[in-house]
């Protein structure tokens, strides 16, 4: 079945960018909420409001000190819109969280009192059910805890003059505010503080959200409140698809009770997918709101296979390395089994972790909860040691230019520090070879852990070695930066890094090219926004464990629940991404049962299923 699609369908939503553009006036600003479908051009038109804000009115907004707020999912879309923008000082892009802090930064006083109301009436509320829960429990020693931290924070509320906040971190620091009372407060403050209203409206005439389906929802609930009070000073833009609301942060029922005045547009086309894929979609969104999306005129046909195969499949990665090779040959696309051709989508990172054969130094730091955010983004300092530091050094083999430029860099023995105190320079510098020349030999060493490289770091002072590596070095460590759980939290701490030294060096080459997107694999909601020529998903709720999402249960006909509801928005998002041809996997415990699912709601035909490879 192929759509018949008219002359000249490419312009069909070419009316959108004008009305967004007639929303744009800094003299009569009005509000948008564009949300359309998949591909739809939604984050183009986004970059092309910016670009008209900057040819038309840079000046003006250059002149009065004031410039446009937009407001991304992610900092990857953040760094996108920055470079699309040609990192344009009127265009402030942020994510949600540095946005937030930016509004409540320095209103020390503030915080305070609104913290000191906060803490008390957590108290008051955990001891009420404290007087009713039973004595002994569980509960009861979790919540007795939890009353203990936040009495003490509260007392210690006073000692503290600046409120520190990074959108990058855990913030454990005594000082440190928590991402959701950022938040949580700049919401609050933005709602019920007038002088903060006037900052933003003085500051910003237009507010765009991207993705805002999935937008923090107090926050955009303020920002609605904003706009109302101002609404001749301040448009709000709102982006995104609510068959894309994939985290449970966003608003429910979004742009249902929209102001009369604001204007929104509707888009039809979509401008990345193939027209099987389209009609997938289409498809899967009748549950829904039963938008469709019609093809632009330069789509191929494309292609989806679907295979079905038990859940308790052995060795899933090799069965998926047969899959590649049969896409390869139904699509004639020879890309589908080259190193990289193909996005392959997985649940959770440990399914990643597995495939590309770090599970050890995933499973062994995952376990300590302060590390997830590190391990998962590659900052951890632990991990940062080995990676940007003995890594490249192990790689730089023989290449004396590099060796030079990375221990001249970043080791502390050729520090203008250390070299002033040297009485025979020629003598150290003979060491500091010795050293790279040891540390180069042992990274070689096929069953060589991370435990012996940090050795062979500590016996040479090569390289810094981070704080938290001091025990496994014999040197003494500072406290955490928080009180609260210390004890608990050292000894979970400690055991994990034991557990991560014991693991073979090797597996951080796996583990820097996933965490720095070079490796095929990504996680369903990782690639929201993005789009590759041929993507696989994998789902697995077995592998995934206790995932939030229920593959299972999507493709067993169950009557409707949240659960169906939000694995359908997921499987709609990972279908969309594809530019040319799609393969989805799943693991099943009834693979007749799911095919006989996916061909009655009308998803796939017959010849497109496989239950075997
Ligand atoms: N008017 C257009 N003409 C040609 N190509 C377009 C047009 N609009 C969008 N595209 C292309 O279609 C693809 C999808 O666009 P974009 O990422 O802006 O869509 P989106 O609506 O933000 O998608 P999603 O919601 O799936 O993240 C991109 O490759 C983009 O360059």
């Amino acid at each position: 079945m192929s759509t018949i699609v008219p002359a000249g369908i490419d312009s069909l939503d070419n009316h959108v960018d004008d009305e967004i553009v007639g929303c744009l006036s800094l003299t009569e600003p009005k509000s948008f909420f564009l949300f359309a479908g998949a591909g739809s051009g939604k984050t183009r038109s986004l970059v092309k409001a910016l670009d008209y804000i900057r040819l038309n009115l840079a000046h003006e907004l250059r002149l009065h000190n004031r410039r446009v707020a937009v407001i991304t999912y992610t900092k990857a879309a953040r760094d996108e819109i920055i470079r699309r923008t040609q990192f344009d000082p009127i265009i402030a892009v942020s994510t949600i969280h540095a946005f937030a802090w930016s509004v409540i930064e320095g209103f020390n006083h503030d915080i305070r009192d609104w913290l000191r109301h906060a803490l008390a009436a957590d108290i008051d509320d955990l001891r009420a059910k404290e007087a009713r829960g039973r004595a002994g429990s569980q509960a009861s020693i979790d919540r007795q805890a939890d009353i203990a931290a936040k009495t003490s924070r509260l007392m210690r509320l006073d000692t503290i003059t600046r409120f520190v906040y990074s959108p990058d971190t855990d913030n454990r620091g005594q000082d440190s505010l928590s991402h959701a009372e950022v938040l949580e407060i700049s919401s609050d403050f933005i709602r019920t503080k007038p002088a903060m209203q006037d900052i933003l409206k003085d500051g910003y005439p237009f507010i765009l959200v991207d993705e805002s389906q999935d937008t923090n929802r107090h926050i955009v609930d303020a920002l609605f409140a904003l706009q109302a009070t101002h609404p001749t000073r301040i448009a709000l833009g709102l982006l995104g698809d609510m068959m894309q609301r994939i985290y449970g942060d966003g608003k429910a029922k979004l742009g249902e009770e929209l102001p009369p005045d604001w204007i929104k547009p509707v888009k039809k086309l979509n401008f990345r997918c193939p027209r099987r894929v389209i009609r997938l979609l289409n498809k899967i969104r009748q549950a829904t709101d039963r938008q469709e999306q019609v093809p632009c005129s330069r789509a191929i046909e494309g292609s989806v296979r679907m295979f079905i195969l038990p859940a308790a499949t052995p060795n899933k990665p090799a069965v998926e390395a047969r899959i590649r090779a049969a896409m390869a040959s139904a699509t004639g696309d020879e890309k589908w089994i080259e190193k990289g051709g193909s996005k392959d989508l997985i649940l959770e990172h440990r399914m990643a972790a597995r495939r590309l054969g770090f599970d050890e130094l995933f499973s062994s730091l995952q376990t300590f909860n302060p590390f997830r955010t590190g391990l998962l983004d590659g900052s951890l300092p632990i991990l940062s040691l080995f990676s940007g530091k003995i890594l490249p050094l192990i790689d730089a083999r023989e290449d004396k230019f590099t060796i030079a430029r990375i221990v001249r860099t970043l080791s502390p023995l050729l520090s203008a520090k250390v070299l002033r105190t040297v009485v025979d320079e020629a003598a150290h510098l003979s060491m500091v070879h010795a050293a790279v020349a040891a540390l180069q030999e042992k990274g070689k060493a096929n069953n060589a852990t991370f435990g012996d490289l940090l050795q062979e770091i500590a016996s040479s002072g090569l390289f810094e070695i981070p704080e938290a590596l001091y025990s496994s070095i014999g040197k003494e460590t500072s406290k955490l930066p928080s009180e609260e759980n210390e004890e608990d939290d050292r000894s979970a701490r400690d055991e994990a890094i034991e557990q991560f030294l014991r693991v073979p060096f090797d597996q951080i080459r796996s583990y820097v090219e996933y965490v720095t997107h070079q490796a095929t694999f990504d996680t369903h909601q990782g690639v929201k926004g993005l789009e590759f020529p041929r993507v696989l998903v994998i789902m697995d709720d077995t592998e995934a464990r206790g995932f939030l999402f229920k593959y299972e249960k999507l493709f067993s006909g169950a009557g409707e629940d949240t659960t169906i509801a939000s694995t359908r928005r997921l499987f709609y998002v990972t279908c969309s991404r594809a530019e040319q041809s799609l393969c989805l996997v799943a693991y099943t415990s009834n693979p007749e049962g799911v095919r006989n699912h996916v061909i009655r709601q009308g998803w796939f035909d017959h010849s497109e299923v496989e239950l075997a490879v």
